[in-house]
């Protein structure tokens, strides 16, 4: 048994309340009022105390979007390094992408990295299985034997579904099965050799620009087939303006299309980038400042149901590259939380309540887990949180193998400091 006492807890109305946790066999066994004496009763002599006073107490944050490296890149990350990252970053609950080697297209992959994250036993590692094989869109996977293997969806990320029949099939297959299709949506045709978003930066430094309809081109097909077969549809990292509006009007009409949104696109406009480093490199890129804003416009109204990282790891001899050259990607895990909150909630743009939620219960309800709550009987996959320590993003202090980030010397507030997976501490400072 383990009791976190004194943990400032949002409530339904948002408001924070002080309680006590009581923890058994895993799940959250009771709640108690915390501005009274825990009732040793019905806590055990030998409990574990932890005192949270003065620390905010969440649901184990969820991240539906993330890269392992494993197998076939186990020198960008592993998924014992990744579930590490991700547990020091408060997450508890993390959704990986198949772009490994070999492509997670088969039930042998599948159960592989399903066996690695549980002999890791850090964080609970949901694989999302890819919807051609290898990825390369000429031919579908085999869904069903996919779903059994343990796939809780179907996307290609990495690169975007471009034949249109072929999408349409796999939404078609994917809805009889009731699965999600997961889209990364780029229109190869109008991206090129382009590395970063079409702009001032891209003018300024003589490199191809990657145009906002190479995304939302994508999505507005997506939409139309969506609507044609009835299937869950939801976006990747959105970013851009247009991609909005249209995943905002599907809505409106009821098409079941939902839609995720990262830090950085939240947070960085393609004016901010610096130089020719390509630890600002990443896909989608970082675009106008306009399409920042309609991101954030995005995810307060709700057009953007839920905060992805996207954590992409390379090595530090591949960003070294260049900026044409370098791989597209940033790592995420541990930095995610502290920026939103510094950025958006300590400013008083967003409640605590909205960010806590696009991280926790929202992600668990698009993807119907069982995750995402601080409630009696619920898993006591639980994250505490400092709101008032003040650190500086460190890259040498990463848990994650990547060193690629932009954030670096940020000075943020907002860390996490213990994670629980099933009632185990899996990550404390
Ligand atoms: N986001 C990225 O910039 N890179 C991702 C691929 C992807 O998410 O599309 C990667 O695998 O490195
Ligand atoms: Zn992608
Ligand atoms: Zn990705």
């Amino acid at each position: 048994m383990h009791i976190i006492t004194n943990a400032s807890v949002l409530n339904e109305q948002g408001e924070l309340e002080k309680k006590h946790i009581i923890i058994e066999g895993g799940t959250i066994h009771s709640i108690q009022d915390g501005n009274k004496e825990w009732s040793a009763a019905e806590v055990g002599a030998d409990a574990r105390i932890t005192d949270a006073a003065g620390k905010l107490v969440t649901p184990g944050l969820i991240d539906m979007h993330v890269h392992l490296r494993e197998p076939g890149y186990e020198h960008k990350e592993t998924i014992e390094s990744g579930s590490r990252s991700a547990a020091k970053g408060g997450f508890t609950t993390i959704a990986c992408m198949p772009n490994t080697r070999p492509v997670t297209d088969n039930a042998e992959t599948l159960r592989l990295i399903q066996d690695k994250a549980k002999e890791a036993g850090l964080v609970k590692v949901l694989p999302y299985a890819a919807i051609t094989i290898r990825e390369l869109g000429r031919e579908l996977t085999d869904f069903e034997a996919l779903k059994e293997a343990g796939a809780i969806g179907f996307t290609d990320d990495g690169v975007g579904v471009q034949n249109a029949q072929m999408m349409k099939d796999a939404m078609r297959k994917a809805a009889s099965l009731g699965m999600p299709v997961i889209a990364h949506c780029e229109e190869n045709s109008l991206v090129e050799k382009g590395c970063v978003a079409e702009g001032k930066f891209a003018e300024r430094h003589g490199l191809v620009g990657i145009p906002n309809e190479s995304e939302a081109i994508h999505v507005g097909r997506d939409i139309l087939l969506a609507e044609a077969t009835g299937v869950h549809y939801h976006v990747c990292h959105v970013s851009t303006e247009q991609s909005i509006r249209l995943i905002r009007q599907a809505k409106s009409i009821g098409i079941h299309v939902t839609a995720e949104v990262c830090p950085h696109h939240l947070l960085l406009s393609e004016e901010d980038i610096p130089g020719l480093d390509a630890n600002w490199k990443m896909n989608p890129p970082l675009r106008s400042r306009r399409d920042v804003e309609a991101c954030i416009e995005g995810l307060l109204d709700g057009t953007l149901d839920i905060i992805v990282t996207d954590h992409a790891p390379h090595t530090e001899e591949e960003k070294a590259k260049g900026m044409e050259m370098a791989p597209f990607g940033i790592v995420g895990f541990e930095t995610a939380f502290p920026l939103l909150y510094t950025k958006f909630v300590e400013t008083g743009l967003w409640d605590l309540s909205t960010l806590v939620q696009r991280m926790t219960v929202e992600p668990a309800k698009v993807f119907g887990l069982e995750q995402g709550r601080l409630e009696v009987g619920a898993p006591a996959d639980l994250t505490m949180i400092d709101l008032n320590s003040e650190k500086v993003v460190d890259p040498e202090q990463f848990a994650t193998k990547g060193r690629n980030t932009p954030f670096t010397g940020w000075k943020l507030k907002g860390w996490p400091v213990t994670t629980w997976m099933n009632g185990n501490i899996v990550w404390s400072e």
